[in-house]
């Protein structure tokens, strides 16, 4: 049992504490400046606080809260080198963090799905410790990368889920204008999402072999992805994610310029 601190339990936050709540293999301490934040957690950890050097006891400290603050909460925990520092902040980087503890620091972009226990998140540091693995592996899946990497899977993986409600509500919308009610509609394309993600993640089949395999002969797929191919429907995704990608960076200059 290891435990572990989330500093900030807002919407990333919060999804942090209620997936490690699904096993509750160790001992989580909540903390936010927002008694109702609290609040709405507390039954799920074994302590809440709104102090911070309540939180700074624990062996993994998270710290979950906006890029513009998380430097100076860092400064103020205090942490020492026994301890490891996994921040979520996007923009903020490990040359930042370090100059303010002397814990080990990991880089995390998470995801809300972190909620349901199917997190991906992308994880960057010299020293990854197996406790860091282990507790973040309860929430999801993880991927080690360079840090340099860290703006693009913000945008994959931490942007990504907005990106997919999106595109999913795109497909409810369809079959709600030709007639279906529209929870069956939402239940219909949410699991039809959520099976297609796991089918790519499951299968050694490319995204086109699977495409393929969906595209009857002389079927209706076929149909609809000739309309998929002839559009820019593509484009606009990449555009998405790199403006989000871009931002990722801008935001590293504004902390790092702080
Ligand atoms: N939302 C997401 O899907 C993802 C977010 N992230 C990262 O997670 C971080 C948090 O984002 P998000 O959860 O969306 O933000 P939220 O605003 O929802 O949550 C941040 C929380 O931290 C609290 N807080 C502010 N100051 C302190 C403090 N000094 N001590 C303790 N708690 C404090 C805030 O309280 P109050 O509101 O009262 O200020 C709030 O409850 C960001 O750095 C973001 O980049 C990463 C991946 C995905
Ligand atoms: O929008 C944001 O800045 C945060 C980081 C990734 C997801 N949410």
């Amino acid at each position: 049992m290891v435990h572990v601190s989330v500093i900030g339990c807002g919407n990333m936050g919060s999804a942090l504490v209620r997936g490690l709540a699904r096993n509750g293999t160790h001992t989580v301490t909540a903390c936010d400046v927002d008694p109702q934040a609290l609040e709405a957690v507390s039954e799920l950890c074994s302590n809440t606080t709104t102090d911070l050097e309540t939180a700074a006891e624990a062996d993994i400290v998270f710290s979950v809260v906006k890029p513009d603050i998380t430097a100076s909460i860092v400064e103020d925990l205090d942490l020492s080198a026994e301890q490891t520092l996994v921040s979520i902040a996007a923009g903020v980087s490990t040359d930042v963090l370090e100059a303010r503890t002397d814990a080990t620091v990991v880089r995390l972009m998470p995801n809300l799905a972190a909620e349901s226990g199917n997190m991906a998140g992308a994880i960057s540091g010299e020293t990854i410790d197996d406790d860091v693995v282990a507790v973040l592996e309860e929430v999801g899946i993880v991927v080690e990368i360079d840090e340099d990497q860290m703006d693009i899977a913000t945008a994959v993986n931490g942007s990504g889920p907005a990106f997919v409600f999106y595109l999913l509500n795109a497909v409810k919308q369809a079959g709600v204008s030709s007639g279906l009610d529209p929870e069956k509609a939402e239940v219909l394309a949410a699991q039809t999402f959520k099976g297609a993600a796991e089918t790519v993640l499951r299968d050694d089949r490319s995204t086109d072999e699977l495409i393929e395999a969906v595209c009857s002969p002389k079927g209706t797929t076929i149909e609809g992805m000739n309309v998929l191919r002839e559009s820019t429907v593509e484009e606009t995704v990449e555009a998405a994610v790199i403006a989000a990608e871009e931002r990722s960076r801008e935001l590293a200059e504004e902390v790092s310029n702080e």
